[in-house]
């Protein structure tokens, strides 16, 4: 007889645990879903906390990096529940930082438990066929949530409440179905190769600024002064004001240009005061097509390691990410 597989479901919380708290104050996680219908394989959860994605930290995601690490050499796959506010930050540090060959898949619910749409369940469920299938390996940690697959390099929430609320350019690599009970999975892509990191720590500063129509570089100096390195969700393919562009040259720290256009590369195509071209010029780094908040947990964890500025430049230069 053949052994079962083996299935991971690590809990963080978010609505996926959540109910309306008994004094009324809104929702709060409460209690764990469990995985329903999945017949014939052992499910082992784990909870290493439960929390409100809001209150995710990166050391929150650095337990979770290490938990992981230590359950993969006896499971087949694992599932992370986790709330959809930050949920694609933890997957993107995870995808930095895992080197484990069993697939990792993240997922969470828009309604919680008491709802007539809850949708918890079903995103469980796909999420373990997804972690369980031997094509899923070797594609870093997966997000599934409504029956599409991400990869979390590209994954961004789009929705703040609409169940299929995740998306991202240039959009899922695969989906997952149901034909009766039995799973039906299909993979349109692969990921890129991807690099992972080993930080020495996940305490390095890093602010993200974001610009705006009239903005003259208000809170810049004082988050230079307090940060380690700053990320700014620029305009466009990253431009600025031209206010901006004496306070980056003068900035001796890694400045990441990101883009606050929700797809699309940061490129130094502008030669105005403040353009990209300039901005690029006076020592700034063009976050290539992370979002600002992915952009700020790569230049957390190369801080981590100990890169330097210009060590740092090459990894958003070449894609190692
Ligand atoms: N749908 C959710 O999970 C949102 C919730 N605020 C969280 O991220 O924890």
């Amino acid at each position: 007889m053949s052994t079962p597989p083996r299935l991971a479901v690590i809990h963080t919380g978010g609505t996926i645990a959540s109910r309306p708290s008994p004094d009324g104050r809104g929702l709060t996680p409460q209690q764990a879903p469990s995985v329903p219908g999945l017949d014939g394989v052992q499910v082992h959860d784990v909870q290493p906390f439960s929390l409100p994605s809001p209150h995710m930290t990166p050391a929150h995601m650095g337990q979770l990096a290490a938990l992981i690490e230590t359950l993969a050499p006896d499971h087949d796959g694992i599932v992370v529940t986790h709330g959809t506010d930050t949920l694609e930050e933890t997957a993107f540090a995870l995808h930095l930082t895992l080197n484990v060959p069993v697939p990792v898949v993240l997922t969470g619910s828009m309604r919680h438990a008491e709802e007539v749409s809850w949708d918890g369940p079903a995103n469980l469920l796909d999420a373990a066929h997804v972690a369980l299938h031997p094509s899923s390996r070797g594609r870093g940690p997966l997000v599934v949530i409504g029956g599409d697959i991400f990869d979390a390099r590209t994954v961004t929430k789009i929705h703040t409440t609409a169940v299929d609320a995740f998306g991202g350019y240039p959009g899922p690599i695969g989906r997952i179905d149901r034909e009766g009970r039995a799973p039906r999975l299909h993979y349109f892509a692969r990921p890129e190769p991807r690099a992972t990191y080993r930080p020495a720590h996940l305490n390095a500063r890093v602010e993200i600024l974001y610009a705006y129509a009239g903005w003259t570089g208000e809170g810049y100096a004082e988050a230079e002064a307090r940060a380690d390195g700053l990320v700014i969700a620029a305009l466009g393919t990253g431009n600025l004001p031209a206010e901006l562009l004496p306070l980056i040259r003068a900035t001796d720290k890694p400045v990441i240009i990101a883009t606050r256009t929700h797809a699309g590369p940061v490129l130094p195509v502008y030669g105005y005061a403040g353009g990209g071209a300039t901005l690029v010029e006076a020592g700034a780094i063009p976050a290539s097509f992370l979002n600002a908040h992915k952009a700020r947990l790569l230049l957390l964890i190369l801080l981590g390691q100990g890169l330097t500025r210009e060590q740092i430049r090459a990894v958003f230069e070449r894609d190692e990410f």
